[in-house]
């Protein structure tokens, strides 16, 4: 697949800012985005995690997460391009939907 550049300033501005204000933020120790999202219950989790699954593999773009009962943390970065892409916007995009 095309590969993807890692974000400049005017990307960071205009596609990554309304996702840190809307519960995204960067991580602490490198170029990612981290968000925590709590459900119901374990059901509700993990019907989540498939939903997020199934888009990730129609990006061939995946997230780095973990589970713990009701809770899913989820960390986006592009490993081959060392940082965010617009891989990360789009994905992170979706996942908002989906978690609704
Ligand atoms: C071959 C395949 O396209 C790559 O390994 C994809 C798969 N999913 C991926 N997901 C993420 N988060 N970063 C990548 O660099 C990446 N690369």
């Amino acid at each position: 697949m095309t590969r993807h550049a890692r974000l400049d300033e005017d990307a960071r501005d205009e596609d990554l800012a309304p996702l840190l204000s809307e519960g995204w933020r960067m991580a602490e120790d490198r170029d990612a985005i981290v968000r925590s999202f709590r459900f119901a219950d374990f059901s509700a989790a993990w019907g989540f995690m498939t939903r997020v699954a199934l888009e990730a593999e129609k990006l061939d773009h995946h997230p780095e997460w973990s589970n713990v009962w009701n809770r899913v943390d989820i960390v986006l970065s592009t490993h081959d391009a060392g940082g965010l892409t617009a891989l990360d916007v789009a994905l992170a995009r979706r996942i908002d939907a989906l978690a609704g």
